[in-house]
């Protein structure tokens, strides 16, 4: 493998309508790395101009070159000029359509939740466990592929939690039990989502299935790849979810225990592990920890009491780090905080595209 040229990279979209779509179509304008050359969706936008199929939400405009793009059916064969595809898909379709992707040779990177906890696939969050993309030359020889592949990134909540959990157990062991409460934006539940009638003025307790991710998916991530194989972490997590009336950004408050009740650490030397945990993701110098010259960091500790906010804070260093706050001590628990993280960009699209830059840089993507 050889990363030969310094030319963009050809990629395609698929579930390019939809909210982690326009996220990933908002990305990578003027990306250094990728260059969208395809689109594609379901057969209700197949035929039609990307404007005229897209309820666009986003505050930027659709850039130019996309406008006019015709979207293609989710057929492999629509997408020969591609090396690279990065998928938004409905998990009610991404299962067989991935699938036939990278079966056809080309770099899948997914962030639908069908293929995650599957053995050989890396179930990657760029913060945290970018290494995990060693695995990519198991499920190769397993599928019997020559250069196609497939990661994916996790649930957006599973995100915002395994960054801060990650920075603490590098420097004070490992976290033994976990409790998760969290606070979920709209824009989590796709398009058009949870009616407005359900969600203004309320808040609902309930989002299918997303407990049981948090607490599954967070132990693959910060587990290890061991003799070709994930060896799982023994964490306990016990998640709760909620829906509010916030358009982007989830909110998690975390209370952690750790193993190893010898090496507990004062607030500050917390909070000091928080601030400057770095991720392999920064070592590479990706262009996603580069861009817009910020002096990128995985994760922002704010010591305001009302801090950090979905409105004011989801969109520090462009989405790409998590925000930690409210870091005490807790009296059931070891240590409690809350966390923030920009649920479509970090949670989602801005994930996929650091899992490619990584894999880029590593040689996997060429
Ligand atoms: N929103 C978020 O914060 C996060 C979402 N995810 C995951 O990312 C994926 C996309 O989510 P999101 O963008 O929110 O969902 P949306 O509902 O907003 O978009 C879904 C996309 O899938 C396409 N689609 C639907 N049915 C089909 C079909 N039969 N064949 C091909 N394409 C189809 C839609 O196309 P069309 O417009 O033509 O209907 C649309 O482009 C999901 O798997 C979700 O679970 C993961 C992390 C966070
Ligand atoms: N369920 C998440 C978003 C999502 O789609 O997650 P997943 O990709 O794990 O199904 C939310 O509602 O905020």
């Amino acid at each position: 493998m050889s990363n030969s040229s310094t030319r963009k990279i050809p990629v395609g979209i698929l579930g390019a309508t939809g909210t982690v779509g326009q996220r990933f179509i908002q990305l990578l304008e003027n990306h250094p790395n990728f260059e969208i050359k395809s689109l594609a969706a379901s057969p209700r936008s197949e035929g039609k101009a990307y404007s005229n199929a897209v309820n666009w939400k986003l505050s930027t405009a659709i850039p130019k070159n996309i406008q006019h793009l015709v979207l293609k059916s989710c057929k492999a064969d629509q997408f020969k000029e591609c090396r690279l595809i990065f998928s938004g898909l409905d998990s009610d379709v991404a299962e067989k359509i991935e699938e036939e992707f990278f079966k056809a040779e080309l770099f899948v990177f997914s962030n639908a939740k069908n293929h995650r906890m599957s053995p050989t696939v890396p179930l990657c969050v760029p913060l945290v466990n970018t290494n995990h993309l060693d695995i990519i030359p198991i499920q190769q020889k397993l599928y019997n592929l020559k250069k196609g592949f497939l990661v994916t990134n996790a649930n957006c909540a599973t995100t915002g939690l395994v960054v801060p959990l990650k920075a603490l157990e590098e420097s004070f062991g490992e976290i033994e039990r976990v409790s998760v409460t969290t606070l979920q934006s709209i824009s989590g539940a796709g398009y058009p989502g949870v009616p407005s009638l359900d969600i203004f003025d309320n808040v609902i307790p309930f989002i299918d299935g997303e407990e049981e991710k948090l607490e599954i998916e967070t132990s693959k991530i910060l587990g290890n790849v061991k003799n070709e194989k994930f060896e799982n972490s023994r964490i306990k997590v016990s998640a709760t979810c909620n829906r509010v009336a916030v358009l982007d950004g989830h909110m998690e408050c975390v209370s952690v225990s750790f193993k190893d009740k010898s090496k507990l650490p004062d607030i500050s030397a917390l909070k000091s592990a928080l601030q400057n945990y770095e991720c392999e993701a920064q070592k590479l110098k990706v262009y996603s920890t580069m861009k817009n010259d910020i002096n990128f960091n995985p994760i922002v500790v704010f010591e305001e009491n009302n801090r950090p906010q979905p409105r004011l804070d989801r969109d520090v260093n462009f989405g790409m780090s998590v925000s930690v706050g409210r870091i005490r001590k807790c009296d059931l628990f070891d240590f409690k905080f809350t966390v923030l993280l920009h649920n479509t960009i970090l949670g989602a699209a801005g994930s996929s595209i650091m899992n490619a830059e990584v894999a880029l840089k590593k040689g996997y993507v060429y």
